[in-house]
């Protein structure tokens, strides 16, 4: 891979490409981090939707800092994908996660970006062996995996695939400090990477609980808002059992406690994500969000996300680290 234009703490423009749920966010992370961002997306009311999870979101970004000069009038929507990446300095990709349309847009990106500029890729688990196969140079194709919404939780996973080169994973790595972000650099491909492995060990057990109407959606919503998300937001789910042993930690829980892993409690498959399931779920949620609608429940998540990073002393102006271009 050739040198990428610029060190990763110079970086000026960035292009984001596919902006939904995701993209969006980035681009309103980018946005409050003071970088110049060109969008593209081949939505025909992607610009209104892309404004308007801009406008949504800052509020927020102003409430946690933003960066000198920061601005949404530094968005640029772009008619294609080669002007959105014509003189980006590094590429964000959240497009559908879909393995065949991964490949070919990471290898047109790749053929329209210039050249030694890093493209990551959102993706929530594809690893980046399978998706850079059709690229010309795949050395600069790795995963930035980030978490909903970019714009304020502070993750991102970084791991690049078998053609990628090592350098490429270090700048990435090394442009998301720059930008604010907390990063976790792989050093191999793991399906789910490490959050979303974790995530969907929950996530499945969630799923069958509901669907065998051994829990409803709140239960299982409360048992983790309510029980360990607290702890979680601090402390990981390590360190955190490490106390469950007392003065004796680690070894202790683990002597104590190591025998109910034989347990029968999670050792199921991935329930079958059926009719039945499916409404159980979305019906479940609808009673849970009690009348709020998307926008309220996205407003009440910032606020709340805000208030747990403010009270660990993690917003980018506590930890020093504004990111400022
Ligand atoms: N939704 C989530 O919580 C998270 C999603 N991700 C990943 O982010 C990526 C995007 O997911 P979402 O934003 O949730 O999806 P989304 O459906 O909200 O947005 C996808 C966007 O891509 C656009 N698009 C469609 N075809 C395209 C193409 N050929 N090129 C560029 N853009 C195209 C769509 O118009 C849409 O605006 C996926 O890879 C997903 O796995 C990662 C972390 C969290
Ligand atoms: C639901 N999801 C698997 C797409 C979630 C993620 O990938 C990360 C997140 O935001 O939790």
């Amino acid at each position: 891979m050739p040198s990428p234009p610029c060190a990763p703490d110079r970086v000026r423009r960035v292009a984001c490409i596919g902006a939904g749920v995701i993209g969006g966010g980035w681009v309103a992370h980018f946005l409050a981090r003071g970088y110049d961002v060109t969008a593209w997306d081949p939505a025909p009311d992607a610009e209104t939707k892309l404004r308007r999870l801009v406008d949504a979101a800052w509020p927020a970004l102003e409430q946690i800092g933003l960066a000198e000069g920061a601005s949404p009038d530094r968005l640029t929507l772009a008619a294609t994908l080669e002007e959105a990446v014509a003189d980006a300095e590094f590429v964000q990709e959240s497009a559908p996660e879909k393995l065949e349309l991964k490949r070919s847009l990471l290898a047109q990106l790749d053929a329209a970006a210039p050249e030694g500029v890093v493209i990551a890729s959102s993706t929530s688990g594809y690893p980046m062996t399978d998706m850079q196969t059709e690229a010309t140079d795949p050395g600069r194709l790795l995963v930035g995996h980030p978490f909903n919404p970019p714009y304020l939780i502070p993750l991102v996973e970084v791991v690049g695939g078998e053609k990628t080169d090592p350098a490429a994973v270090e700048w990435a790595s090394a442009f998301y400090k720059a930008a604010a972000k907390s990063v976790i650099t792989m050093d191999r491909e793991l399906p789910g990477f490490i959050a979303n492995r974790l995530q969907e060990a929950l996530w499945r057990e969630a799923l069958h609980m509901v669907a065998s109407g051994e829990a409803t959606v709140q239960d299982i919503d409360d048992s983790i808002t309510e029980g360990p998300g607290l702890r979680w937001a601090f402390m990981g789910p390590c360190l955190t059992f490490a106390l469950a042993g007392g003065e004796g930690g680690m070894g202790h829980m683990l002597d104590h406690f190591g025998p109910s892993l034989k347990s029968p409690w999670t050792r199921l498959e991935a329930p079958e994500l059926d009719d039945s399931l499916r409404t159980a779920m979305v019906d479940g949620c609808d009673e849970a969000a009690g009348g709020r609608s998307i926008a309220q429940l996205v407003a009440e998540r910032d606020q709340g996300v805000i208030n747990v990073l403010r009270a660990t002393g993690r917003l980018p102006d506590q930890r020093n680290e504004g990111g400022d271009k």
